[in-house]
């Protein structure tokens, strides 16, 4: 059984005092909700105020990007240890964003991804295709490519945290969403794919997210999808009472 993911990517909104007003109003709104799990990740600066925050409740913190590098002179980078020892228990990896505005490519997220997980973060591995992509009827290759680069020299023992979120980039910020059933069937693509490079055994225990325009109305179609596994949600998790929804679905 696959426990659900409730993701909030903030992206870079918020600052510290936003951040932890945020988290006052939501921990009560999802006081004692266990079926999903629930994580927030603020920008970097608000990291130390929302792990303090959230500390003994339901609701966990990650990182949305990090280093691969061990430590060195990389002005403005994070390593995957320095997200760790502050209390971060996941981290977003390969967001569209990042892929088109940082250069973020199939090879770093894999090199990000082997550093995650020797951090023992959970990463959430983005994926998707973009509208050219969808339109030309490469979302398949797309999907297979960069699933299995950014899987490459993952081992099978290893791979049990690896969260992938397809977030097709067509959808994202962008209030058209993918319909549960398009969502499902790139998921299905995407659990073949994992299947084929790391065993049946890890693929039937993959979370697969899906995110693009997740908003409170819309999140019961897809999250009751039984390929949907949980959702990364951007804008619609800035608001407590959004985000409550959505994790309520
Ligand atoms: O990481 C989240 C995704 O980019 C989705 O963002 P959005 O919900 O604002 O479309």
């Amino acid at each position: 059984m696959r426990k659900p993911l409730i993701a909030a990517n903030w992206k870079m909104y918020k600052t510290p005092a936003q951040a932890s007003e945020f988290v006052t109003n939501f921990l009560p709104l999802v006081a004692g909700h266990d079926r999903d799990e629930i994580v927030l990740c603020p920008s970097d600066t608000s990291l130390a105020t929302v792990i303090a925050s959230v500390q003994g409740t339901n609701v966990g913190v990650g990182g949305q990007n990090m280093h691969f590098a061990e430590e060195g002179a990389y002005t403005g980078e994070t390593s995957a240890q320095m997200l760790t020892t502050i209390g971060a228990t996941c981290v977003i990896l390969g967001h569209s964003e990042r892929r088109q505005y940082f250069c973020e490519t199939d090879e770093t997220v894999n090199k990000k991804l082997h550093a995650a997980l020797k951090y023992k973060l959970t990463p959430i591995v983005c994926i998707g295709e973009s509208l050219a992509e969808r339109e030309g009827g490469h979302t398949e290759d797309v999907l297979r490519r960069q699933a299995t680069q950014a899987l490459t020299g993952i081992a099978p023992a290893d791979a049990e945290p690896i969260v992938i979120a397809y977030e097709p980039v067509w959808a994202i910020g962008t209030g058209k969403t993918a319909t549960p059933e398009m969502a499902a069937e790139a998921h299905l693509i995407i659990r073949s794919e994992v299947a084929r490079r790391l065993g049946r055994s890890v693929a039937e225990n993959l979370r697969i997210l899906y995110g693009g325009s997740v908003k409170p109305d819309n999140a019961t179609a897809l999250l009751n999808q039984p390929e949907i596994d949980g959702a990364l949600v951007g804008g619609a998790s800035l608001d407590p009472q959004s985000f409550a929804r959505i994790v309520k679905y």
